[in-house]
């Protein structure tokens, strides 16, 4: 069974960027070990996304490297990926799990235990929580929960965290220690000089810290789609996470 990523890549929507260029110089040192997450701007044309995503899936593809889609779960089916990524304002975990399907790697974003909680029993396999800090890369989010947030949700959940939010490699051995499993990225990325260097700057901050040893990565007993949601526990399919 793989093992869930650690560090996820997401593209960078920032007007004048050559995400796939970031995508390359990160997949060129990370390898199968990245994750990169597709996410595209909410009044990009589907066309538009589907052509980005094609491009990532594919080089995914060449190094066995992990590709999700943000949102339009439709792109991630039409890609190949293997899964996606929903927060507040798109499907509902329950609903999107039912598009992917019981095997496919669902995340879900959660700021508290309470939304976190829902979200595994719902179906996801993974959380992004967040924002840590603050960020350039998105606009209108809430303030920062830090640390502690971190710790709030990942001690209620059974399934793998993944910080999100001004995540630089200095900042990896704190988020860790608070029980993230791993963490998500533009910025510490995309805005580097140097984004491969930067890429083994953030690999070498999370493989000091192992990974906390009692999640559960199995699959899931208890998912039964034809019923529509999860029976019990995290209701993930059989990718691992
Ligand atoms: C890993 C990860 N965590 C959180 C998010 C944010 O998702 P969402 O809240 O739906 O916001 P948008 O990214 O869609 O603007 C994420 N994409 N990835
Ligand atoms: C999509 C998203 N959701 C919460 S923060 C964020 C962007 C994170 O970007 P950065 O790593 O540049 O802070
Ligand atoms: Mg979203």
């Amino acid at each position: 069974m793989p093992s869930p990523g650690r560090l996820h890549l997401i593209t960078d929507t920032r007007p004048g960027r050559d995400p796939l260029a970031v995508v390359d110089a990160a997949l060129s040192v990370a390898g199968s070990e990245l994750v990169v997450q597709v996410r595209v701007t909410d009044d990009a044309d589907d066309r538009t996304a589907y052509e980005l995503a094609v491009e990532v899936a594919r080089r995914c593809a060449d190094v066995g490297a992990t590709c999700l889609v943000n949102d339009r779960l439709h792109l991630a089916l039409a890609v190949g990926a293997a899964g996606g990524h929903v927060g507040a304002r798109d499907l509902p975990v329950d609903a999107a799990r039912r598009v992917l399907g019981p095997d496919a790697v669902l995340g879900a974003t959660a700021r508290d235990p309470e939304t976190g909680t829902a979200a595994v029993a719902a179906g996801a396999s993974y959380l992004g929580v967040g924002p840590c800090h603050a960020t350039s890369t998105k606009d209108g989010l809430p303030a920062p929960i830090g640390p502690e947030g971190i710790r709030r949700v990942a001690s209620a959940v059974p399934v793998p965290v993944i910080a999100i939010g001004g995540i630089t490699a200095e900042r990896v051995p704190a988020l860790l220690a608070a029980g993230a499993y791993g963490v998500a990225v533009v910025g510490a990325v995309a805005n580097a000089t140097d984004p491969a260097r930067a890429t083994a700057d953030l690999l070498t901050a999370i493989s000091a810290v192992p990974p906390p040893p009692s999640l559960d990565w199995g699959p899931s007993p208890g998912f039964a789609p034809w019923r529509g949601s999860p029976t019990s526990g995290r209701g993930a399919g059989a990718a691992g996470w």
